[in-house]
């Protein structure tokens, strides 16, 4: 796939301002579109939660309006704060702006993406080269970067997330961390990696998920440490596939843990736990639901992609589960496309 087309303008799905909104007191997505409806939807679940009186009811409803206007303002917001980092922000480690290079990338990684983009090459000879931590699940693990370039990219986050820029953080459910792109690195260092690697290595490993046709990402990285956020709720992934690596420091705590696909309806009894190993990725569906236990002692910091593929996402939002409503959104969006890229065997997605 040619990586110099004309560039496409990219949407999210208008569900974004009214679907899928987490509170974080009661430990729940909620849709949001009026107070009539959140009752009606949620009063049971919400009263078992704590949100027992009217005054905690109005709280909740204040914050609720709240969100949904901060993911109004939230496009043109990033595109503010990325124009003053370009312009005044000064990196401690430069050298990881510049263009990504093969040293930058583990062996294992770089063979494993080797070997899917020769010619010949399958499944099971992909599945010889990483490790696979589930079958069942397909989830499966590979060192990423050396350790040197997971040192730099940690040094200049902690140097970011230290200075006085702004900072968009990567969703409601993480106070810390950033966001890529505002940051500069989509271009030099997430969309190579995806566009190079990622993609001839998904597109083995998940052809029925759009892992050949992966056209966009939201990269972020999550920060879990004392006083701070140490644990995440079970959520699914606004992606088609996701690469979550362990960036380090030194940490204990923090598995994931994986239940089914959100699709699936089923309870969290028995969730499969896995453990994050400094330097290496885990990669998973974006719709298998999962979550991060709590953060024992140390720091943990946790590159993530969500990698999208416009040719599955343009059907069905995962968000809302319906043909997505699409509205123009800056840079990569939610990785909707008004149009299909060419020539996808629609038969070959689920
Ligand atoms: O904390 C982690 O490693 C998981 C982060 C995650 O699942 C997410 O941000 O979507
Ligand atoms: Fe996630």
């Amino acid at each position: 796939m040619g990586t110099a087309a004309a560039p496409r303008r990219f949407c999210r799905c208008a569900c974004f301002c009214s679907e899928n909104l987490y509170v974080a007191r009661y430990g729940l997505h909620v849709r949001f579109r009026s107070e009539q409806q959140l009752r009606q939807d949620y009063e049971p679940i919400l009263r078992s939660r704590g949100c027992v009186s009217p005054k905690d009811f109005q709280q909740l409803l204040g914050e609720l309006e709240q969100e949904v206007e901060r993911r109004r303002r939230l496009g043109p917001e990033s595109a503010a704060r990325k124009a003053l980092i370009a312009s005044s922000y000064r990196p401690a480690r430069p050298e990881v702006y510049n263009l990504l290079q093969e040293a930058a990338l583990a062996p294992e990684f770089l063979a494993a993406a080797e070997y899917s983009a020769s010619s010949g090459a399958d499944l099971k000879g992909l599945l010889q080269r990483l490790e696979t931590v589930s079958e069942e699940k397909r989830i499966y693990r590979l060192p990423v970067f050396t350790a040197p370039f997971c040192q730099a990219l940690l040094e200049e986050l902690e140097h970011f997330e230290q200075s006085d820029m702004p900072k968009g953080r990567p969703n409601t459910m993480n106070n810390y961390g950033v966001l890529l792109h505002e940051l500069g690195l989509d271009e030099p260092l997430v969309t190579p990696l995806r566009e190079r690697f990622l993609q001839p290595l998904m597109a083995l490993l998940y052809p029925d998920c759009g892992g050949g046709w992966l056209d966009s990402h939201r990269a972020f990285v999550v920060k879990y440490a004392p006083g701070q956020d140490r644990e995440l709720g079970c959520h699914y992934d606004n992606a088609e596939l996701t690469l979550n690596v362990s960036l380090g420091k030194a940490f204990t705590g923090g598995a994931l843990y994986f239940g089914d696909l959100f699709q699936v309806p089923s309870t969290l009894a028995k969730p499969l736990e896995v453990e994050h190993v400094v330097g290496q990725g885990l990669l998973h569906r974006g719709g298998q639901l999962h979550g991060a236990r709590p953060l024992g002692t140390g720091e943990r910091w946790n590159l993530v992609v969500w990698l999208r593929a416009s040719a599955v996402r343009n059907r069905l939002c995962p968000m809302c589960c319906r043909k997505p409503d699409l509205v123009d959104d800056e840079g990569f969006g939610d990785g909707f496309t008004r149009e299909e890229p060419a020539t996808v065997d629609v038969c070959a997605l689920t």
